[in-house]
């Protein structure tokens, strides 16, 4: 099983600890959370980003509401308080959902011990599902090696990685299966502006050991068009019942030149990604985070400090669509914990999910 360098998400006696990713690739800072109100900032704020780690964050945050009282007043108000940190991402809401199963039918007295439980069931279920999606991705990139000389190129956009999740990441387990299996990848990590999680990715891999390129998010259709690339693999925070699926914005854009020039395009994202009650891609909320990201970028100043720097005045027209959409027919495959399926096929793959 892949170890995190760091953990993204640990308890700590009656809080717990997170890894500041508002820092990284800078610094590398761990938070101490101990509130219900600091867990849900640090969702909101992305100090704690990527879906399935939103998920485990937002289940911890649950048990610690309950520690002042287990009342339904007290679980309400943190079920309601997290489910507002952020919309796109189904994972929130799976896992808000599946603390609401646990615990509302128990007495008040006995729910914060199984709110523990609970949360810890499912971060550790992350780190498992994690590895099952590297065990079963792995075979498109062994497929391409057997038929190529050289490096398996792999384009990725946003961040995917362990630092998304409780365990190896979605989209990057593959490639990080294959590094393990002594199978030459190169990675192409698109930048992703506004917030640049893709300099996440750089990082990861870097201190993996795994050669890669940081581009230029407008970058990635001439890679595209030369035959640079043999595969697209991205992660999800939305997969909608028909397939359609919500990823960072910029995804979509991958996918369309991937098809315009036949390279392959996959999903990698787990059950607690798939809203089978959302029939297509129309019906996924997109997050808008407002104009300041856009004019604005972070970075070490020359003193060492990290520092945002305004692009433009903050009189300047901006705006900022967090994620898009990518209609399941620019998609190859959706590679989950019980292996890959064409987009439209994800219900054989789960007939038992709600
Ligand atoms: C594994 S999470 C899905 C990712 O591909 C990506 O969209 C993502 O990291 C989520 O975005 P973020 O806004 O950073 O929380």
């Amino acid at each position: 099983m892949f170890t995190q360098p760091v953990p993204t998400l640990a308890r700590d006696g009656d809080a717990i600890v997170v890894l500041d990713q508002t820092r990284l690739p800078f610094r590398t800072e761990q938070r101490r959370l101990a509130t219900l109100a600091a867990v849900a900032t640090a969702i909101h704020s992305m100090e704690v980003r990527g879906a399935p780690l939103i998920g485990a964050t937002a289940a911890f945050g649950v048990a610690i509401a309950l520690i002042a009282d287990g009342s339904d007043a007290q679980l309400d108000i943190a079920l309601q308080t997290l489910a507002a940190t952020r919309p796109t991402a189904v994972n929130l809401h799976w896992a808000l959902g599946r603390m609401e199963a646990r615990l509302r039918p128990l007495p008040a007295s006995a729910r914060l011990d199984a709110a523990w439980a609970e949360a810890e069931t499912i971060r550790a279920g992350d780190a498992e599902t994690c590895a099952a999606i590297g065990a079963h991705g792995v075979a498109l990139l062994e497929a391409v090696a057997a038929r190529r000389n050289g490096p398996v190129r792999v384009m990725t956009h946003c961040n995917a990685g362990w630092l998304a999740t409780c365990g190896a990441g979605t989209a990057l387990a593959p490639v990080y299966a294959a590094h393990a299996r002594g199978i030459a990848v190169h990675v192409w990590v698109s930048e992703t502006r506004p917030r640049n999680q893709g300099l996440l990715t750089a990082w990861e891999l870097r201190e993996a050991g795994v050669p890669h390129s940081v581009i230029a998010d407008n970058a990635a259709g001439i890679l595209l068009a030369r035959g640079e690339v043999d595969l697209v693999i991205t992660g999800a925070d939305r997969v909608a019942a028909n397939g359609d699926s919500a990823n960072k914005v910029g995804t979509y854009l991958k996918a369309l030149a991937a098809r315009e020039h036949g390279v392959p395009f996959h999903i990698a994202a787990p059950l607690s990604t798939i809203d089978f009650a959302c029939p297509d891609g129309a019906a996924i909320p997109i997050e808008d985070r407002g104009p300041a990201e856009v004019r604005s970028v972070q970075g070490v100043a020359v003193d060492g400090s990290v520092q945002n720097v305004a692009l433009v005045p903050d009189t300047t027209g901006a705006a900022n669509p967090a994620f898009d959409v990518t209609p399941a027919r620019l998609i190859t495959s959706i590679i989950t914990e019980r292996g890959a399926s064409p987009p439209g096929r994800l219900r054989d793959l789960f007939p038992e999910a709600p």
